[in-house]
């Protein structure tokens, strides 16, 4: 049973970002549980994994995974925010970004570091890599 879970999120204009990272990545994904902002969600899906989607960032997705973390029911988050551009949103971003310091939840905002957050948890939780 897959007892980890981890969200994935990323801005429109990071999107493409996301689904390569998840297709190099796709192996360790595919061991865990994944929850995705709405449309983040369904491009995840196309990849061939299994997503729980949650509403839409700008609709309250963001809002929602925030609330899981503070739950302690996020081993991680993957979020590629896009420093450039402008969001309606943007409390519910600062919102999550805050909760996860609150709660000492691992959050990655780009590829590089998100990489190592999976390689860890992988190591943490016995997943071969
Ligand atoms: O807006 C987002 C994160 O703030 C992402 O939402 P979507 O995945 O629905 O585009």
């Amino acid at each position: 049973m897959k007892t980890h879970t981890i969200a994935l999120i990323a801005h429109d204009g990071r999107k493409a970002e996301m689904v390569g990272f998840v297709k190099d990545h796709y192996d360790i994904l595919k061991e865990m549980n994944l929850i995705a902002t709405g449309t983040t969600g369904s491009y995840i899906q196309q990849t061939g994994l299994e997503v729980t989607r949650k509403l839409s960032g700008p609709q309250g997705g963001d809002a929602q995974i925030a609330a899981m973390a503070a739950e302690g029911l996020l081993k991680g988050i993957i979020f590629f925010r896009d420093p450039l551009g402008k969001h309606a949103h943007e409390p519910d971003v600062q919102m999550l970004l805050r909760i996860c310091d609150v709660h000492n939840v691992p959050l990655a905002t780009n590829p590089a570091t998100a990489k190592y957050l999976l390689l860890g948890i992988a190591k943490e939780e016995g997943i071969e890599v």
